[in-house]
């Protein structure tokens, strides 16, 4: 049965009653149809009469709107049309089996679908009410629209399995003991029970600086149906990079493959519906993004994403704690290794006691923790307190701020320790201080290379003395003292008389020793807080502090020349030695370091011009005199070259025969301004400074050729002795010097003679007497000079073969006056005759003295008495006169005579 059944005009639901009676029943029936309209049109839903054909008597308002057809036109439609294109034709057998068997009552069915106009199709539930009437059955279908229902069922059964998933992923999160273990299990977790079809975490590249993505996912599960990985570049450059740039989740939904991107519609193709991309920050750090695709359409609808979001959250942090307990992990570890010594202390606790302690602690102060956690870091000083940085060091543990600083401590064993220490404040969760950090930096090496360094620069490598250096540093602290303090002090040059000579000629090695030995004895010699110092060579300064006046300095300085004159045995040589000293004296001889130096300087060259072993106090002239020194020395070095030098020659006479035997070379400087300067006035600036040598060669050369002069003139020439400087036997081949000189000259080795003198015992005598050897080889004599004068040992000259000893001056000067004098002279004459050797006495000014040598024994005399040094014309005269001494009688004449000077008179 069709009816064309408007909702404007409803289809009458029976047909009417017998007339009378019949119009108030129409009526009736009308009001009840008018009831049932209105319940019909009210009800929200679809309200159908369905014959057994199947089609529609009548539908409500609802219904048309429910199935998106126009008001009226669904009557007489089948109702087949509205159920979904798949379900027709059962739903069209399903009818006609019922409408086979009918009967009376209701059902519920639920999960049907309803299918509007325009095609779509909607969850439904209806119920049926049938009706049997004699036409057919009549069926009463509502429909119920259950879309919202669903959905939002579904969205409960959805959320309900996202907290599940977010509780199993916290879980999971927790329990991982590892960041890769945590985002594997996660992601794994996502993808079996929530259901995503691929789930992958891309992680920030940490050894990268600008926030770059790793090329590969740290973690990643794909279903088999998403193979391939082309779609992922495709998501990555547009999902999963922006969503890390803007720091925010983005979604996209594919809704079918047609005018999608490459990637989007290959998903598409594969029946993934949305994909989200969620950044993953900690603590504003973007540490990746985690990536899910869903075949589901509304898989990333609010809801869900809030949920995602969460978890994004809850990964970020988890990778961020996993990360920050890894680096804690990593700093103990670190601690632990370190070889500087960590030290952790108590902030809130009274004297800060100790709450850790690393191993290096241990290494480096040899106390373990436990025997030191709980005391304060204190007892590492060991009581040592006045040190500056401890000030800082306290100030800055007051004022809970870092700070570093050195100190010197003490290990366990003892030993000192120097450490660098880094202290920092280290504040509590809530940001108050808690802790102190100590790091513990062992500088001892350091400091004592340093200090080593320091000790070189500032002290002399071979006494151990303070240097110039630290000299100028002592005497300006001593001058500020004696000025603060209204007080003096003195400065002592001290030089070691003939210094040079020994470190000459005996060597370097034996010159160290001597400086050693006289360094300890001036350091011994004075108080503690008195200085000395090792300028360089033998050149030494002392500064005494703070002396009572220039008596009490005399009174030191004599105790320091007694001290340096005490015997020295050097490797069995017995040796004297002596300094000299000049004193300067603050204020009175200068204020200011230099000045006081130069003055010392200048007193000690005057004690040094005085003699051995003597001291001078600094007089104002005395600067003239050590600056006409080095002018002096200046001029010597060109008197060679401009032949300012001359010989003069002194007889030597036979005390038996009176006769002219010999003669001694003498050394005139004649200089431009000066005039004649005698040798004592240069010959020790000759030796010091070295100039003796060409001097001496001069010397050599000029004699040689005088007497082949003398000789050329018919002239009988006596042997003529040169002196030899110890100096110049530093030459080894001094001996061929002399002999080549004597071949240039013609002259056999006879016609001369070397003086030595004692001082030669300083030398390497071993050296000496090969050189003397070759010397006595080539047919030169030889003479000790100044004999007893020096200070060698009488067993060390008997080594040294002569022909002559010469009695020096100063006990022929006193021959006749002071017995020790006669004494010395007679053991001389009485040694040289048991040695065979002829005895020479110089400076024989008196006949009394003639005598009593010649009566003694004495072979032969120089002297003033016959004559004094003569330029070489003067020389020749006497030579060509024959000049000599004539006895008036015999020894035993002389005995006879009272007037025994009178016996001897000067040959004319
Ligand atoms: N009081 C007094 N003095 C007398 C008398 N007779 C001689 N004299 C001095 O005594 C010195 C003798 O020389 P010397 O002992 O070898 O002592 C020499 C010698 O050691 C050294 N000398 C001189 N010429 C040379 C030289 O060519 N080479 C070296 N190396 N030294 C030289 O200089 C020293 C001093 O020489 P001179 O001043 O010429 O002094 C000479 C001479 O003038 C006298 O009767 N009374």
């Amino acid at each position: 049965m069709k009816a064309d059944v408007s909702p404007g005009s409803p289809a009458p639901l029976a047909e009417p009653p017998e007339a009378a009676e019949g119009t108030r029943s129409l009526v009736a029936l009308a009001a009840a149809e008018a009831r049932y309209r209105g319940v019909l049109e009210a009800a929200a839903d679809a309200i159908f009469l369905v014959d057994a054909a199947g089609s529609i008597l009548l539908a409500n308002s609802s219904a048309e709107r429910m199935f998106g057809y126009r008001p009226g036109s669904l009557s007489g439609l089948c109702i087949d049309l509205l159920v979904p294109e798949s379900k027709r034709a059962a739903h069209g057998e399903h009818r006609a089996h019922f409408d086979a068997q009918p009967r009376h009552g209701s059902r519920r069915l639920t999960h049907l679908a309803g299918q509007r106009r325009d095609g779509s199709v909607f969850p439904a539930e209806i119920s049926l009410s049938y009706i049997i009437e004699a036409s057919g059955t009549i069926v009463t279908c509502a429909v119920r629209d259950v879309s919202e229902r669903d959905r939002q069922a579904l969205a409960l059964r959805r959320l309900n399995a996202s907290l599940r998933l977010i509780h199993d992923c916290n879980a999971a999160l927790v329990r991982a003991g590892s960041e890769s273990e945590m985002i594997a299990g996660i992601v794994d977790r996502l993808h079996r029970q929530g259901g995503y079809s691929a789930v992958w975490v891309e992680l920030v590249d940490r050894s990268s600086s600008d926030a770059r993505l790793a090329a590969e996912p740290a973690a990643l599960v794909v279903a088999s149906s998403l193979d391939g990985d082309l779609w992922r570049r495709g998501f990555r450059e547009q999902l999963t990079l922006p969503a890390l740039e803007q720091a925010q989740a983005l979604t996209c939904l594919f809704g079918s493959a047609g005018g999608l991107a490459d990637w989007s519609g290959d998903l598409a193709d594969r029946g993934q519906r949305a994909a989200i991309a969620l950044p993953l920050f900690g603590r504003g750090v973007a540490i990746g993004v985690l990536n899910l695709l869903t075949p589901e359409p509304q898989g990333f609808d609010e809801a869900a994403c809030e949920v995602l979001e969460d978890l994004a959250d809850d990964l970020a942090y988890g990778i961020f704690a996993q990360r920050a307990e890894a680096g804690m992990r990593l700093l103990k570890r670190a601690v632990e290794a370190s070889a500087n010594g960590v030290m952790i202390t108590d902030a809130l606790k009274h004297d800060h006691p100790i709450t850790y302690v690393n191993p290096g602690f241990e290494a480096i102060t040899g106390y373990g923790a436990g025997a030191v956690l709980g005391n304060s870091g204190r007892f590492l000083l060991a009581g040592d307190h006045d040190q500056l940085a401890l000030n800082e060091l306290s100030q800055a543990l007051r004022e809970r701020r870092a700070t570093q600083v050195t100190l010197r401590c003490l290990r366990k064993d003892g030993s000192p320790l120097w450490v660098e220490l880094n202290v920092s404040p280290v504040g509590s969760a809530d940001g108050t201080l808690g802790h102190f950090v100590s790091v513990f930096h062992d500088i001892s090496e350091r400091r004592r290379y340093e200090e080593e360094l320091e000790h070189q620069a500032n002290h002399d490598s071979l006494t151990g003395l303070p240097n110039r250096n630290l000299l100028r540093d002592r005497q300006q602290q001593a001058i500020a003292y004696a000025e603060r303090h209204d007080s003096s002090l003195a400065l002592l040059a001290v030089d070691i008389d003939q210094f040079k000579r020994v470190n000459n000629s005996h060597g370097h090695g034996y010159g160290d020793q001597l400086l050693r030995i006289v360094a300890e004895r001036l350091a011994d010699s004075v108080r503690d807080g008195d200085t000395v110092a090792r300028l360089g060579g033998d050149e030494f300064v002392m500064i005494l502090a703070d002396p009572l006046g220039e008596e009490e300095v005399a009174r030191v300085i004599a105790r320091i020349l007694e001290k340096v004159a005490q015997p020295i045995d050097l490797d069995g040589h017995a040796l004297a030695i002596s300094c000299s000293i000049g004193a300067s004296l603050f204020p009175r001889d200068g204020r200011d370091p230099e000045t006081l130096l130069k003055n010392a300087d200048a007193a000690m060259h005057r004690a040094k011009a005085r003699g051995r072993g003597s001291f001078h106090f600094y007089q104002a002239e005395m600067n003239e005199r050590v600056a006409g020194q080095l002018a002096m020395e200046a001029d010597l070095g060109r008197a060679l070259e401009r032949g300012e030098l001359e010989l003069h020659y002194q007889p030597q006479v036979d005390l038996l025969s009176g006769k002219i035997v010999g003669a001694e070379a003498l050394l005139r400087w004649r200089h431009p301004a000066r005039g004649m300067i005698a040798p004592k006035d240069f010959i020790t600036l000759a030796e010091d400074s070295g100039l003796i040598v060409p001097i001496g060669q001069w010397v050599i050369e000029t004699a040689c050729q005088q007497v082949r002069a003398w000789r050329d003139a018919g002239l009988a020439t006596p042997r003529l002795a040169i002196n030899l400087s110890a100096r110049q036997f530093q030459s080894d081949d001094l001996a061929e010097q002399l002999a080549a000189a004597l071949a240039r000259a013609g002259l056999d080795g006879g016609a001369l003679e070397v003086e030595l003198t004692e001082s030669l015992a300083l030398q390497d005598i071993g050296r000496v007497t090969a050189i003397l050897q070759k010397i006595r080889q080539a047919g030169v004599t030889m003479a000790m000079d100044d004999f007893g004068t020096g200070f060698s040992s009488l067993a060390h000259l008997l080594r040294i073969t002569v022909d002559r000893i010469k009695i020096d001056r100063c006990f022929v000067r006193d021959i006749l006056s002071d017995r020790t004098a006669a004494a010395v002279a007679l053991a001389v004459i009485a040694m040289a005759k048991s040695l065979g050797v002829k005895v020479i006495a110089e400076g024989v000014e008196t006949e009394a003295q003639l005598a009593f040598l010649r009566e003694r024994g004495c072979d032969e005399l120089q002297g003033f008495y016959f004559s004094g040094p003569l330029p070489s014309e003067e020389f020749e005269v006497l030579l060509r006169e024959a000049r000599g001494l004539s006895f008036a009688g015999s020894s035993e004449a002389e005995d006879e005579d009272d007037g025994a000077r009178t016996l001897l008179q000067r040959g004319v």
